[in-house]
């Protein structure tokens, strides 16, 4: 079912500066909910909008809390919905104070100063803004998206400008942030600690239009993952975000220079892309056609992260912040006017369920609906016994076993075999639903006809040998859901250490080529390991030495007659050696003046070119490191081209 986006204005009291600004373009009337907003000039026709809520500048943090149904998105997103709160409005308009309500050190002399913010978060339970509220009844991970570079405000080393996060694109059609920090907290203390941690990382500046303005969109996410008391394999897991837009900015009222200046426009930037995306959804829901048009999401990095949020699976409110001063009529027709039009988009809110639940939800429903159906057929039953005593309930029971032990129950139950349970669970708990056969319908039928009896007595039959058969199927089930999950953890477990040993192969590999195929040399432009990285694969390498006990003297590993490459995939000793050889060879043409002929990596060695003689010691200068040691890193290359191709395997299979 859709639902649209809920959309409340609040206007803030004037700020000490703009007392002597006039207030006369904004109406605001709390009761019919509605703003009214006219210049005075004749050109401009006065406008009227519309919304969900209207609040004027007496209404306190708690107003907005408790009257912007802000409990009960709590109260979804443990129900397993996604919840979205985001404050959009003009520079200096309130967003920051409705989402954070802490107050921020001024700089007076409106610098452009680009600053670590520096909140005193101590400040009244009655000025917290939304985030502190939630969490407070709630019981998270921050990332700040500044002229669209993402940065982590949880982990101060990646919340810096010079490493922002990188934006990945999931498989459930979700942006997400990669290697954004998230932290588990179990006390609304905790959390509110950790988010005012991130609030400190923010950067702030002065302008002419704020004292202490966000220079970036701030994005606080609540994952929240419910269990169910009764039935703790119950989970839910769903997210809040919490969003505090930066504000547009009109260079000419903040006066902006320099890396503000930057942000500026970077800021307004992703806020137009964010207008648009707005617009186009406003006109999709409009033409209520099913023509889907492109909504450029991917544009900035602020829309991709609320694409969720807006048009998509979320449960949204915008909370569009005004200023009272006339001084910013076209900032407060603008800020209306897509209000106005965000408050058209419908989203489509689905409960986030785990699979798993879901099915024994699914199972739970039809246990209960069959207990119900027994116990009407029992009442039935009652009924018989009542009217005819050669008809008890044992009669009936002997008669349903026999039908059971003959194998000709009234209503099939199938239930598939799964075998291979490890790499079809998913598939395997919804098939295992679909494939339980309906409820048959009952047959109406009258106790007082005798026909009508009997068909009665067979539906009594049908029913109670279809819910023993459910019983099992159910019983069966669960179990092959135990099993799945204990395998799916240990492959995880397995897939992991894999990964792991992937990667230091991949690592050693690349050292190992660099070595092998020089980076010195014309023709080849492998890039340099780091020195450490070279240093400790020679190390482990030459752990792998062997000393000869009768002489106390170190020995290479014995050479063993080499295969063919193409047959085994690695490299031979005279192969190596011929390599190195011909890249000498290539060396001392470059050097002569000869054009070098391009190297051959090791795999593409022609086989034609195998069979070349071994140069004696004396022929070769050793120039790297391999070279100087080839028989031992040799083995090293050949145990790790082995392992990348068992490896290849493995995966592939
Ligand atoms: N409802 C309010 N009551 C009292 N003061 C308010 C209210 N709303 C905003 N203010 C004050 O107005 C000033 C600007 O507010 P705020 O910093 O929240 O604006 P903003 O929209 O977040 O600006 P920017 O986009 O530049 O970050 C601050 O000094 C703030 O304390």
């Amino acid at each position: 079912m859709s639902r649209k986006i809920r959309v409340v204005v609040r206007v803030r009291p004037a700020l000490p500066i703009e007392k002597t600004h006039s207030t006369n373009t904004l109406i605001l009337d709390t009761i019919k909910k509605s703003v009214k907003i006219s210049s005075g000039k004749q050109q401009d026709p006065p406008k009227e909008f519309q919304f969900d809520s209207t609040f004027d500048s007496t209404t306190t943090q708690t107003d907005i809390y408790e009257q912007t149904g802000i409990a009960s998105m709590v109260a979804n997103v443990l129900e397993g919905f996604h919840a979205t709160i985001f404050a959009y409005g003009q520079t200096g308009s309130g967003k920051t104070f409705t989402m954070e309500g802490y107050e921020y050190e001024k700089t007076a002399s409106r610098s452009n100063e680009r600053v670590q913010a520096k909140p005193k978060v101590d400040v009244s339970m009655e000025r917290i803004g939304i985030v502190p509220r939630v969490i407070l009844n709630l019981f998270k991970a921050v990332a700040a998206a500044t002229t669209d570079k993402i940065l982590d405000l949880l982990n101060p080393s990646m919340s810096s400008i010079t490493k922002p996060c990188r934006l990945r694109w999931a498989s459930n059609e979700a942006f997400y942030v990669e290697n954004l920090t998230i932290l588990e907290c179990s006390a609304s203390e905790e959390m509110l600690a950790r988010f005012q941690d991130g609030v400190k990382q923010k950067i702030m500046a002065s302008h002419n239009m704020n004292a202490a303005s966000s220079r970036s969109h701030c994005i606080y996410t609540i994952y929240v993952e419910s269990t169910d008391i009764v039935n703790p394999e119950d989970i839910i897991k769903a997210k809040l975000s919490l969003v505090d837009l930066a504000g547009s900015e009109r260079v000419v009222k903040t006066g902006a220079t320099g890396v503000t200046l930057q942000e500026s426009i970077g800021i307004n930037k992703s806020l137009f892309v964010l207008r648009q995306v707005i617009q186009i959804l406003s006109d999709q829901s409009k033409e209520r056609s099913d023509s889907k048009l492109h909504v450029p999401y991917r544009d900035s990095k602020l829309t991709a992260l609320l694409k969720h949020s807006l048009g998509g699976n979320s449960i949204t409110l915008m909370i569009a912040c005004l200023s009272p001063s006339d001084a910013y009529f076209d900032e407060n027709v603008s800020t209306l006017t897509y209000a106005a039009r965000a408050q058209t988009i419908a989203n489509k809110p689905i409960k986030n369920e785990d699979p798993k639940s879901l099915l024994i939800q699914n199972l739970r429903d039809e246990i209960a609906s069959l207990k119900a159906q027994l116990t009407r057929a029992y009442s039935i039953i009652d009924a018989f016994e009542s009217k005819d005593s050669t008809l008890n309930r044992n009669n009936i029971s002997s008669e349903i076993d026999t039908r059971i032990e003959s194998n000709s129950p009234a209503t099939t139950i199938v239930v598939t075999e799964k075998n291979n349970l490890a790499s079809k669970t998913i598939e395997a708990k919804s098939k295992n639903n679909q494939e339980v056969e309906p409820t048959p319908p009952l047959r109406h039928s009258s106790i007082a006809d005798p026909a009508g009896s009997k068909s009665l007595k067979l539906n009594v039959i049908d029913n109670v040998s279809m819910i023993k058969a459910m019983y099992q199927n159910e019983r069966r089930i669960r179990q092959e859901l135990e099993m799945t999950q204990s395998s799916l953890t240990s492959l995880r477990t397995e897939n992991h250490g894999l990964n792991i040993e992937n990667q230091t192969l991949r690592e050693r590999m690349e050292v190992l080529e660099y070595l092998a195929l020089g980076a010195d040399e014309s023709g080849i432009s492998l890039q340099k390991p780091s020195q450490d990285r070279i240093n400790s694969v020679l190390q482990n390498a030459g752990k792998r030495r062997t000393i000869n006990s009768n002489t106390n003297q170190e020995t290479l590993p014995p050479v063993v007659e080499p295969k063919k490459s193409h047959e085994t995939g690695v490299l031979s000793i005279s192969e190596l050696r011929h390599l190195l050889n011909g890249k000498k060879q290539q060396k001392e043409a470059t050097i002569k003046g000869v054009p070098s002929r391009r190297a051959h990596s090791a795999a593409e060695l022609p086989r034609s070119e195998h069979k070349i003689q071994t140069p004696t010691p004396s022929q070769s200068t050793p120039s790297t490191a391999l070279e100087k040691d080839p028989v031992e890193n040799l083995s090293e290359l050949n145990r790790l081209l082995r392992a990348k191709a068992a490896l290849k395997g493995s995966i592939s299979q």
